[in-house]
């Protein structure tokens, strides 16, 4: 089975080594310091106390390794549009595409019974230019709940988790998902292939929209977040404000606001991926996290006050630090 991990960073060289391992061809797709190190000294994944090294094809180049039976797109949602067309060689005609990106995922609407089925979401997929360029007919959804971070070019350390959801946006269990989930299975992974992949992207997301924000706005982590009083009435106005919209939409959440909020305070005194992105200076999943949930809630003539003002808030924090794009009108 060959696979390419496109954006083959923390949590994408991660699952590209224990797909390797189970024995798939994984092709490393990268760039910069890291691909170089990768080239150079192969790939090394330190996980539970052990380290492998593995020496997969690593390129910048997808034409060096040809179509695909999966592309594992890992990259930052920011990164997404201006890569897509770099995909096309590694697209054959039944490739298959695995959106592991945090956030609102551009194949969302695919499908979609109701009045906004087929349309694109204009905070991650600007103009409906990846809708154009990656057909959603290609989409797997996937929530990665794994935690990895690149600890220096070419070393991935891999903190915590095993569960990488699936799904496709029609629930169906088709042979594609199925052979995916059991790959991921061998590879020593929680796999679970669910009908309903958006609940469970919205579970997710219920933390990240509110935390990640508000982590880089007050430089606290979860713990804090998610148990100090004031910041938990702040984050929780959040999710209740987003939970309104994805009910809206047909989502069924499965744990109650608080349930969710205590899984957060479980993680610890961790820094989300966000304030990470922040203090390192690099671009942050604002619009993926909380633009695009700010777009849908006016889609379905929701108010947002309070996702409204944080999203205002961490977009000119972010602007000042360079890590957004200039004002937009
Ligand atoms: N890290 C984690 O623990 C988790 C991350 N996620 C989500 O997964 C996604 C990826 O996160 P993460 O792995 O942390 O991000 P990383 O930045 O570590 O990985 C993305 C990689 O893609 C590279 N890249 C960007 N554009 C291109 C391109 N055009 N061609 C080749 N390589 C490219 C980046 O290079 P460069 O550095 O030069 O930009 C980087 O090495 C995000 O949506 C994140 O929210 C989800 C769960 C956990
Ligand atoms: C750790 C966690 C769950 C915080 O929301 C996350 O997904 C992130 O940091 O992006």
């Amino acid at each position: 089975m060959k696979i390419a991990i496109f954006g083959a960073g923390a949590i994408g060289g991660f699952l590209g080594v224990r797909l390797l391992q189970a024995g798939a061809d994984v092709t490393f797709i990268a760039r910069g310091s890291h691909l170089a190190a990768m080239r150079e000294k192969g790939v090394t994944l330190r996980s539970g106390g052990e380290s492998v090294t593995v020496r997969p094809l690593c390129t910048d180049d997808p034409a060096e390794a040809g179509p695909q039976d999966y592309v594992v797109i890992t990259l930052k949602a920011h990164s997404l549009p201006s890569a897509a067309p770099q995909m096309l060689p590694l697209l054959g005609p039944q490739t298959a595409l695995v959106t592991g990106i945090n956030g609102v995922p551009y194949w969302y609407f695919y499908g979609l019974e109701g009045p906004y089925r087929d349309r694109p979401v204009e905070s991650v997929d600007p103009g409906g230019k990846l809708w154009e360029t990656l057909h959603p007919s290609r989409a797997i959804g996937a929530v990665l709940y794994p935690a990895a971070e690149v600890v220096e070019p070419g070393v991935i350390e891999h903190t915590y988790g095993d569960r990488v959801t699936l799904g496709e946006p029609d629930g169906s269990k088709s042979p594609r998902v199925e052979a995916l989930s059991k790959l991921l299975i061998r590879a020593g992974l929680k796999a679970p292939v669910r009908p309903r992949i958006r609940d469970e992207l919205w579970v997710k997301l219920w933390g990240n929209l509110a935390f990640n924000p508000l982590s880089a706005l007050t430089g606290a982590t979860l713990d804090t977040l998610a148990t100090r009083g004031d910041l938990r009435a702040v984050a929780r106005g959040m999710m209740v404000e987003a939970q309104a919209v994805a009910e809206a939409l047909g989502v069924r959440f499965p744990i109650d606001v608080d349930k969710r909020i205590q899984g957060a305070a479980e993680v610890g005194a961790h820094k989300t991926s966000m304030l990470q992105d922040l203090e390192r200076g690099r671009p942050m999943e604002i619009d993926a996290l909380l633009g695009a949930v700010v777009e849908l809630g006016q889609l379905v003539g929701k108010s947002m006050p309070a996702c409204e003002l944080v999203l205002a808030l961490v977009r000119e924090r972010a602007r000042q630090a360079g890590c957004y794009p200039a004002a937009s009108p």
